[in-house]
């Protein structure tokens, strides 16, 4: 079982996470660590804080000369803020007083803070936001990378882009190929990603949003290639891979809204538009005329690409603060402000990509339990092969 656990408040020293459950003898690459986490640093309408933070991991158990050892593996990423909040970080909770000012008593609508305040008796909203805060993406980031890194010894590619913007589409050139040619072309090389940090009509509405004060949301779309049908399973609730795909998704700060393939699209539709056909060949094995149902049926995977959708509000702190409570004096108060992106929908693309990774990596291992990654490796090969030749698929004696 491949499991991990993240640490870290934001304005605190470091975060950290656990990840326990890789097999031994996995490559790892720190260098595609640090890409991963600096892309998720990057995007028109970051906030002053990504000016301050330069992401870089240390890995400080479970790797030995660049391979896993099998046990757990322990990821740190410094926050350089630390060092400027401590004093912040050190004021009170008292009713009076000039501490009183250095506390978040003007709950934000959107944010954990006013529930999070309720639900574990702080009036000191710092105590919420510091964790609720998508600082702890890093490490999801970090820990998905790994992920990434096993999947891509399997020869499955894991890819995100920003779909749309503050309702302004993303533009990626090769999208609108038909699925079954789309299926051979979902490689970064090949589809052109727009990066939407240099589209004028993206940059141009983020610049508005700022203008006014305010912020946009968005949606991001990742496809993992090459997967393997059969992962995840029929059999159970809790073993369904598309319900752990869009939860997955949705535990992403900010995201409302998940769907697999043509998602909430399908309830408009007949089905003889949406079923995915299906074909044969010697080559391939089992494929589809289409991909409607973004690579799931059953909660198993098909073997077709995974396309799953992330639907991202705007960011709740606002320049111009929306109406509030103090939750001293009871009394109408504009929300706190705090420094604040315009936009994360570019980051949140990474984080997209590896949260789904972490998922289809977890999935991997509970069908293929092994200790050894070139043990993993040939279990991968050889069922790829089976699952070609129906022939093969009865048990013995049968
Ligand atoms: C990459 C990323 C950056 C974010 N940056 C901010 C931010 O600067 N300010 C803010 O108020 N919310 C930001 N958010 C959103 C909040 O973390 C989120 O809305 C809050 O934790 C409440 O959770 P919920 O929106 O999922 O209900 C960010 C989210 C992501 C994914
Ligand atoms: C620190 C990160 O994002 C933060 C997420 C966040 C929030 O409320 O979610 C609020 C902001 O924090 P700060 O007030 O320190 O600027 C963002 O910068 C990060 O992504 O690494």
């Amino acid at each position: 079982m491949l499991r991990f656990i993240t640490a870290g408040e934001s304005h605190g020293p470091l975060e950290t996470a656990i990840i326990e459950g890789v097999p031994a003898n996995l490559p790892i690459d720190i260098e595609k660590i640090n890409e991963n986490l600096a892309r998720r640093q990057m995007g028109y309408g970051a906030g002053n804080r990504m000016k301050i933070e330069r992401d870089e991991v240390r890995i400080t158990s479970g790797v030995r000369h660049g391979k896993t050892l099998g046990s757990p593996i322990t990821l740190i990423v410094e926050n350089r803020d630390f060092k400027k909040w401590t004093e912040i970080m050190n004021a009170e909770d008292v009713e009076d007083g000039i501490k009183k000012r250095r506390t978040v008593h003007h709950p934000r609508p959107g944010h954990a803070d006013l529930v999070g305040g309720i639900k574990y008796h702080f009036k000191d909203l710092r105590n919420v936001l510091e964790r609720s805060s998508a600082r702890e993406t890093t490490m999801r980031v970090a820990v998905g990378s790994i992920a990434e890194q096993l999947l891509e010894g399997l020869g499955i590619k894991v890819i995100a882009y920003v779909k749309a913007l503050g309702g302004v589409e993303g533009k990626v050139e090769g999208l609108d190929l038909p699925y079954d040619e789309l299926r051979q072309k979902t490689d970064e090389s090949e589809l052109k990603m727009i990066d939407p940090s240099i589209d004028e009509e993206i940059k141009a509405k983020i610049d508005q949003a700022k203008k006014d004060g305010t912020t946009l949301g968005g949606v991001i779309e990742v496809i993992a290639k090459n997967v393997p049908a059969g992962l995840g399973s029929y059999t159970h609730w809790d073993k369904k891979l598309d319900a752990k795909l869009v939860g997955a998704m949705v535990s992403i700060n900010a995201f409302k809204a998940a769907e697999i393939g043509d998602g909430v699209e399908v309830a408009r539709r007949f089905g003889n538009e949406l079923m995915d056909e299906i074909a044969y060949s010697e080559a391939d094995g089992f494929y589809r005329l289409s991909n409607h149902m973004g690579g799931l049926e059953g909660g198993m995977t098909t073997g077709m690409p995974i396309i799953v959708r992330g639907y991202k509000k705007p960011i709740p702190t606002q320049y111009h603060p929306l109406q509030s409570v103090d939750i001293y004096s009871k009394e109408p108060y504009k929300a706190s402000i705090e420094r604040s992106d315009i936009t994360a929908v570019p980051r949140a693309a990474i984080i997209g990509e590896t949260v789904i990774a972490m998922e289809l990596a977890q999935a991997i291992l509970e069908k293929f339990p092994h200790d050894d990654y070139n043990e993993l490796i040939k279990a991968v090969d050889a069922y790829r092969e089976y699952a070609k030749n129906p022939d093969m698929w009865q048990t013995e004696g049968e």
